[in-house]
C-alpha cells in the first residue's frame, strides 16, 4: 500500500478558518492537479470532521479522467473512505451517493443503530475499540484491493496517520492567504508530537497558481 497525504494550507499553515468552513486555498491549477491525483488513486480518504464540515463528494470531476480510468479497466471513480469512530456520517452525506463505492471505518464504540443505517449506503469496516485503529483499518482496505491511497484531511486524521507511521508522501499546496486563529485547523492537529518528530525529505518544490507545491517523502 502507498499512502499520499494531499492538502492545501494557507501561508500561515491553516487548512480552514476557525469556522471550519471549506475555503478555496488552492487555485485552478492546483484543483486540476488534485483531480488528476484522485483519478490516479484507488481510494480517497477523509476524517468524519471533514465530512461534517465540508460535505465533500470526493469524486473525480473531469469526465476525461473518469473515461481514462474505465479504459484502464478501473471503476470510473476511486473509492471513498471516511474514518468515523462513532458512525457520525449523516446518511444523506454527499460522500454516500452511488457515484462511487464508499467505505466507512468505524470503531466498536459506534452505536449499532448508526452502523445499521450506514450499512445501507456504504461498506463498513470495524477496527478499534473507542477510536478507529488506523493500522487495522488500512490493512482491511488493502485486503479489499485498495493499494494506492490518497488522504485529503483534515488535520486530526493527518496527525494520526503520521503518529502511526502510515504516511509515505506528503503533498502540500501552500496558498497566498493568511487565515490565522488559534482554533483554526492546521495540517497536523491532534495532540502533536513533543519528541521523535517525524522528519521528511523534500522531493520537489514548484511554483503553482499564486503559491507553491511542496512534495515531501516520509
Ligand atoms: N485545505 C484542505 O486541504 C483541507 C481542509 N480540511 C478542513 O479540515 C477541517 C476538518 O478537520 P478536522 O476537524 O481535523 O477533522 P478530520 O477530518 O481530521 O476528522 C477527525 C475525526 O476523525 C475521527 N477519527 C476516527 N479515528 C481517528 C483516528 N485514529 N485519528 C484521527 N481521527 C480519527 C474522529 O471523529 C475525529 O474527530 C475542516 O475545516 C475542513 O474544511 C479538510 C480536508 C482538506
Ligand atoms: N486540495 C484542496 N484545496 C483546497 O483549497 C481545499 N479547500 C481542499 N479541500 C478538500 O476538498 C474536499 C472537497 O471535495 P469535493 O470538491 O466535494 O469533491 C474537501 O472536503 C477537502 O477535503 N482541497
Amino acid at each position: 500500500m502507498h499512502v499520499v497525504v494531499n492538502a492545501a494550507m494557507s501561508a500561515d499553515g491553516k487548512l480552514s478558518s476557525r469556522r471550519r468552513e471549506q475555503i478555496s486555498i488552492s487555485g485552478e491549477s492546483d484543483f486540476d492537479r488534485v483531480d488528476r491525483l484522485r483519478a490516479d488513486r484507488d481510494a480517497v480518504v477523509v476524517g468524519v470532521g471533514t465530512v461534517l464540515a465540508d460535505d465533500p463528494r470526493l469524486t473525480v470531476k473531469d469526465d476525461a479522467l473518469c473515461e481514462q480510468r474505465r479504459t484502464d479497466g478501473q471503476s470510473s471513480q476511486p473509492a471513498r473512505v471516511v474514518i468515523d469512530s462513532k458512525a457520525r456520517t449523516p446518511v444523506d452525506a454527499a460522500v454516500l451517493t452511488d457515484e462511487a463505492e464508499t467505505y466507512v471505518c468505524v470503531s466498536e464504540a459506534a452505536p449499532v443503530g448508526r452502523r445499521m443505517d450506514l450499512a445501507d449506503h456504504a461498506e463498513l469496516v470495524t477496527a478499534g475499540d473507542d477510536r478507529v485503529d488506523l493500522l487495522r483499518a488500512f490493512a482491511a482496505l488493502q485486503a479489499a484491493g485498495l493499494e494506492q491511497i490518497m488522504v485529503e484531511g483534515g488535520g486530526e486524521l493527518i496527525f494520526s496517520l503520521f503518529e502511526n507511521g502510515l504516511v509515505d508522501e506528503l503533498r502540500v499546496f501552500v496558498g497566498p492567504t493568511i487565515i490565522g486563529g488559534r482554533d483554526a485547523p492546521t495540517l497536523a492537529d491532534g495532540d502533536g508530537f513533543v519528541t521523535n518528530f517525524p522528519t521528511l525529505e523534500l522531493e520537489t518544490l514548484e511554483r503553482l497558481d499564486d503559491g507553491a507545491l511542496l512534495v515531501w517523502n516520509s
